[in-house]
């Protein structure tokens, strides 16, 4: 492809991820790979060009942007080279006309960025939401530990004890170490918040919103597959990737169930006050993970976040009900929006008789929330995670 052709290919592509975001349609990822295979004239150095095209100008516009085209032209107007690809040639885009609509630059619409820097998300923290993430992992103790293993590469040891970092695109599918489950692709900031249950051999742990395991699994291994580990899920497709997942992992101590929204105690009624320990891995609207998946900014409206938060509320009093005296109660939002996190803290205590807060020491982040709520912030800008919000409450 001559490079105008794969300016014109990634202007198409945004157009279809456009539309996806206000139809809440396909993911950016899965639209760029559907490309792929429908032009297989592409050779990988195109589709790697074409993709980050596409990505690049994703990042670059905060509001949703009219077209594939203005968000493209949004990028040439930073990028020389990029307009002058725009050169009306038999396969690229046609000539930047006078007026034309261009997408506004930003990372985020300006309604979320109002409530982003409301949190204290602005300027560089908030441009570091548009960053590129890298590839972490965590070394499964059940099967390996990392200041042993053998890997293709080395990685860079971070803060986490199990955490290793791999540069963004590193094939660690190919190598035997993931394929016989020594290691797990897992965030740091998931690692650390992890860290907030402090699960010990033989207690009883809750996995109250498990989804497909990421975090089950570290709890597992932390707990030495000693205790009851149950995990929970109102997804069955999600609920059902984590057998396998913890087959390959070893992790021989994990209980599932399916849960049905609004009745989840159908299925969970026989651990009423019994848990050591519940993980509220809760629902949210994502903000923390934009690195990721960039266009989840233009896929999020006021009404989906209120809905995340009144969701959040319910699983925290569904999760403190499970909680034996003397647990403790486990909140983590990837979010940097107060209103899915230090909020959503601050009023569950408010309605809870007997509940404190108990700060999770963990080795990276900063408090967050009032004086009597507080919990861990971390973020992509201060700690080089995903962004999250940790809190754990304590019944005495
Ligand atoms: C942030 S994801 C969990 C990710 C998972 N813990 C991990 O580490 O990979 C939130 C999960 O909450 C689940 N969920 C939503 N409503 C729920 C409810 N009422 N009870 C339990 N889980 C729920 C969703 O299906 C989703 O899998």
């Amino acid at each position: 492809m001559t490079p105008a052709a794969r300016v014109k290919a990634a202007i198409d592509i945004l157009d279809k991820v456009i539309d996806a975001a206000k139809g809440q349609g396909a993911p950016a990822d899965r639209i760029v790979a559907d490309w792929a295979k429908a032009n297989r004239y592409a050779g990988s150095k195109d589709r790697r060009a074409v993709r980050e095209l596409v990505y690049d100008a994703i990042r670059h516009c905060g509001p949703v942007p009219e077209s594939g085209r203005a968000a493209m032209l949004a990028l040439a107007n930073r990028d020389m080279a990029i307009s002058a690809l725009f050169d009306g040639s038999q396969y690229g885009p046609a000539a930047i006309q006078p007026e034309e609509p261009v997408a506004k630059s930003g990372f985020a619409p300006a309604w979320l960025a109002k409530r982003l820097s409301a949190s204290d998300v602005k300027g560089a923290e908030g441009a570091a939401l548009m960053g590129r993430a890298p590839l972490d992992v965590r070394v499964n103790t059940l099967k390996a530990d990392r200041a042993s293993i053998d890997l293709p590469e080395p990685g860079e040891p971070l803060v986490a004890p199990h955490a290793l970092r791999f540069e963004a695109g590193t094939q660690i599918e190919q190598w035997p170490a993931y394929r016989e489950g020594r290691i797990e692709v897992q965030d740091h900031g998931s690692q650390i918040a992890c860290l907030a249950a402090e699960p010990r051999a033989g207690e009883t742990v809750i996995d109250l919103c498990a989804g497909a395991g990421g975090k089950t699994l570290a709890l597992a291994a932390a707990m030495e597959n000693r205790g009851r580990l149950i995990a929970s899920d109102t997804d069955k497709r999600r609920l059902s990737q984590l057998g396998p997942r913890a087959e390959r992992a070893g992790a021989t101590n994990v209980e599932q169930r399916l849960l049905d929204p609004g009745r989840e105690m159908e299925a969970l009624g026989d651990l009423a006050g019994q848990a050591d320990c519940v993980l509220i891995d809760a629902p949210c609207s994502g903000t923390g993970t934009w690195r990721r998946k960039p266009e989840a900014k233009w896929r999020l409206t006021p009404d989906r976040l209120a809905r995340f938060s009144a969701t959040q509320d319910a699983l925290l009093a569904l999760g403190a009900k499970l909680v034996k005296p003397g647990g403790r109660l486990v909140f983590i939002t990837c979010s940097l929006l107060d209103e899915e996190g230090a909020d959503r803290f601050a009023h569950f205590l408010d309605s809870h008789d007997g509940w404190r807060a108990d700060l999770p020491p963990l080795p990276l982040g900063r408090p967050r929330g009032g004086e009597n709520a507080q919990g861990i912030r971390l973020s992509p800008f201060h700690d080089g995670t995903d962004g999250f919000f940790v809190a754990r409450g304590r019944l005495p």
